[in-house]
C-alpha cells in the first residue's frame, strides 16, 4: 500500500531541483521501489482527465472518507487499468475503499469511452493523449529539453560522437512533439540555429546519469536563458577575443556566468584561461550553489565567486574593477515567463463537492504515520494549475495574480542594478533580462535606464539589431510597446516611458514568448554599449547612487532563497 502513498509524497512535495525521475530515485523517506513509483505515476498522468471524470461521475470521494483526490485518482488507475490491479492486501480498508463501487467504476469507465467515440481502450489512451496536447496549448508549443554544451570540457562535435551519437538529427522543434506517449525513448536531436553549442531533445530525455553531464561537459540551460551571454560575448574569435573583464551581478545558479566562461574558453582556443570573470549572488545560499556550478563546469581558472555579494554594494570605482568592460545583469523578476521548470506531471484531479482542486502537487507533509491516517492526512493543498505551479527560487513564486505594486518594486530594484553597472568606468557593453513577460519589468525598464543620468552622462545606447551576434540577428521576436495580458498593460508613468522608445530601440530588444512554435519560455533581454570610454558631461566623476526611491530593505523581497 506504501506505493500509493509514496506516490502521493513525491507529488505533494515541492520541488527539491533535479528531473522528477531523479528526485524519486534520490528520496530518502519513500518504503515502494523508486521504479514502482515513477511508473505509477507516469501511468496514471496518461489516464488522468478520464479517471478524474470516472471518480467524479462515481461519487466514490463522497462516500468513501478515506479517499483523497490524487489518492482516489492512482488507486482507481491501478485498479480499472494494472494488470494486477491494486498492489495491497485484498483486505487493506483503502483498496476496499475503491472496490466497493468496482461495478459503478468500470461502468463510468465505459461511457467515458464511449463518450469519446473510442471503441477500445487503447484507443481511448490515443484520445486521451490528444486532448492534452490540445489542453497544453495546442500543437504548437513543444518544449523540448535544451542542452548547452560546455566548450571549457568539450565541443559540440564532440558530444555529437558521444553523448548524442544515437540521436537522429530533426530540422524542427516540432519534430520533437511526441507523436504517440513514447517521448521518453524518443532520441532526436535538432540543432539550435540562434545559439551556438545549443541542442534540442524530446523534454523527457534524462541525461543526470550520463557522464557528459556529471563532468560538466553537457549543461541543461534552458535555450533563453543562453542570450545574454551571447548577445554580451557574441560571435568573437581568437583573433578577436573579449579583452577586458566581466561581471556577472545576479549569477546564481550560474548558468549565465558558466555559459559566459564557455564562449571566453571558444574564443581562447589553446590559449591558458585567466580570471576574467567576477561572478556574484547577494543570497549565501544560492552563491553556494554558484560555486560549485562554476568548479563543475570547469570554469574555476576563470571565474571569481564572491559569495552573498550584493551588486549594488561593489564600488564601480574599486580598481579590482578598472578593467571590467562587459556586465551581465540577470536580476530577480516576477518569474512571469516562466513555464514548464519542473517535469512532475501535472495530474487532473476529480474535483469533490467541497473542493475544487485541478492538478496534483501541494504543500509539504512532514512525516507519514500509518496508512490509514496518511490517506486523511495527504489532501492535496494548493493545486498547480499552469500559472502557480512553478516556485522558482531564482524570482518570485509565479502566482498567476498580477500584483502591481509588487510589480512596480521589482522594476524600481531592476532599473537600479543596470543603472548601478553602468557607472563601472571601462564599461562598454551590459545586457540586462528578465524571465518576465511584463512591459513593466522589461521595456519600460530599457525606457528609462536609457533616460538615465548615468545613460545620458555616459552615452549609453542600445545595442542595436544589426549590431548584434549573428544568430540573434535573426531571432524575430522583439519588443513590444503593449503588455499582452491586459491585467498588466501599462498604465500612466510606464506608458509614458515606453513611448519614449523608437521602433529601432523595440528592434533590439528580444524577447521569447510561451506558446509559440519556438519551445521556450517568456524572456526578455536588452544589450546596451556605449561607444566611448570617458562620461560626456562631467568627465570621469563618479555617479553616486540613487538611493531616493527605493530603500535596501523593501526591495530585498525581489528574490528569494
Ligand atoms: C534570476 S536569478 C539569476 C539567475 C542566473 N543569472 C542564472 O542564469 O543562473 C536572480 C538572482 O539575483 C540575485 N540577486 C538579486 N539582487 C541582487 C543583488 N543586488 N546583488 C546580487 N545578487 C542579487 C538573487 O539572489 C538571485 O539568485
Amino acid at each position: 500500500m506504501s506505493l500509493y502513498f509514496d506516490a502521493v509524497t513525491i507529488l505533494i512535495e515541492p520541488s527539491s531541483g533535479g528531473s522528477f525521475k531523479s528526485r524519486i530515485y534520490s528520496a530518502r523517506n519513500l518504503r515502494a521501489t523508486p521504479s514502482q513509483i515513477y511508473a505509477l505515476i507516469i501511468e496514471a498522468s496518461k489516464w488522468d482527465r478520464v479517471l478524474a471524470e470516472v471518480i467524479e461521475r462515481s461519487d466514490i470521494l463522497a462516500l468513501e472518507r478515506k479517499l483523497n483526490p490524487l489518492l482516489a485518482l492512482l488507486l482507481v488507475h491501478d485498479h480499472l487499468l494494472s494488470k494486477k490491479g491494486i498492489a495491497a492486501p485484498a483486505t487493506h480498508p483503502i483498496r476496499q475503499a475503491v472496490e466497493r463501487h468496482k461495478v459503478r467504476l468500470k461502468a463510468e469507465f465505459t461511457k467515458a469511452r464511449v463518450r469519446r467515440g473510442c471503441a477500445s481502450v487503447e484507443q481511448l489512451k490515443a484520445a486521451l493523449l490528444r486532448e492534452k496536447r490540445q489542453a497544453d496549448g495546442g500543437s504548437n508549443s513543444v518544449y523540448p529539453r535544451w542542452v548547452r554544451v560546455n566548450n571549457i570540457r568539450s565541443t559540440l562535435d564532440e558530444q555529437l560522437r558521444t553523448t548524442f551519437s544515437s540521436y537522429e538529427r530533426v530540422d524542427t522543434i516540432a519534430e520533437l512533439a511526441p507523436e504517440d506517449d513514447d517521448r521518453n525513448r524518443r532520441k532526436l536531436l535538432y540543432i539550435d540555429p540562434n545559439i551556438p553549442d545549443l541542442v534540442a531533445v524530446p523534454f523527457g530525455a534524462d541525461f543526470t546519469s550520463s557522464p557528459a553531464y556529471k563532468n560538466g561537459e553537457i549543461i541543461l540551460q534552458d535555450k533563453a536563458s543562453c542570450f545574454p551571454a551571447y548577445l554580451l560575448l557574441g560571435d568573437r574569435g581568437p583573433q578577436d577575443a573579449w579583452e577586458g573583464d566581466l561581471v556577472d551581478g545576479c549569477a546564481a545558479p550560474g548558468n549565465k556566468t558558466t555559459h559566459m566562461a564557455s564562449l571566453l574558453a571558444k574564443q581562447r582556443e589553446q590559449k591558458k584561461p585567466r580570471k576574467q570573470i567576477f561572478s556574484m549572488d547577494a543570497s549565501k545560499v544560492r552563491s553556494k550553489t554558484l560555486q560549485k556550478m562554476v568548479s563543475l563546469a570547469g570554469a574555476d581558472p576563470t571565474v571569481t565567486v564572491l559569495q552573498g555579494q550584493d551588486f549594488l554594494a561593489l564600488d564601480p570605482m574599486d580598481s579590482q574593477f578598472e578593467n571590467v568592460s562587459g556586465l551581465l545583469l540577470d536580476p530577480s523578476c516576477s518569474g512571469s515567463g516562466i513555464v514548464g521548470r519542473d517535469d512532475v506531471p501535472q495530474l487532473t484531479l476529480p474535483v469533490t463537492k467541497s473542493s475544487q482542486p485541478s492538478k496534483s502537487q501541494g504543500k509539504k507533509r512532514k512525516r507519514r504515520a500509518d496508512d490509514d491516517d496518511e490517506a486523511e492526512k495527504q489532501q492535496p493543498k494548493g493545486m498547480a494549475g499552469t500559472a502557480d505551479a512553478s516556485p522558482s527560487d531564482e524570482n518570485d513564486v509565479p502566482t498567476g495574480a498580477v500584483d502591481r505594486e509588487r510589480l512596480t518594486k521589482l522594476s524600481n530594484l531592476q532599473a537600479r542594478i543596470v543603472e548601478h553597472a553602468m557607472k563601472f568606468s571601462s564599461a562598454t557593453h551590459v545586457t540586462y533580462s528578465t524571465c518576465s513577460i511584463h512591459l513593466i519589468e522589461n521595456e519600460a525598464v530599457v525606457a528609462r535606464l536609457l533616460a538615465s543620468e548615468v545613460a545620458q552622462q555616459r552615452d549609453w545606447r542600445l545595442l542595436r539589431r544589426d549590431e548584434q551576434p549573428e544568430g540573434l540577428r535573426k531571432w524575430k521576436h522583439r519588443g513590444v510597446r503593449r503588455d499582452r495580458d491586459a491585467a498588466t498593460d501599462v498604465i500612466s508613468d510606464e506608458s509614458a516611458m515606453v513611448a519614449k522608445l523608437s521602433d529601432e530601440d523595440l528592434e533590439a530588444c528580444l524577447r521569447c514568448w510561451s506558446g509559440d512554435a519556438e519551445g521556450l519560455g517568456g524572456f526578455f533581454v536588452a544589450g546596451f554599449v556605449r561607444d566611448s570610454k570617458t562620461d560626456t558631461s562631467r568627465g570621469d566623476e563618479p555617479l553616486q547612487d540613487d538611493q531616493g526611491e527605493n530603500s535596501d530593505d523593501e526591495e530585498w523581497e525581489g528574490f528569494s532563497e
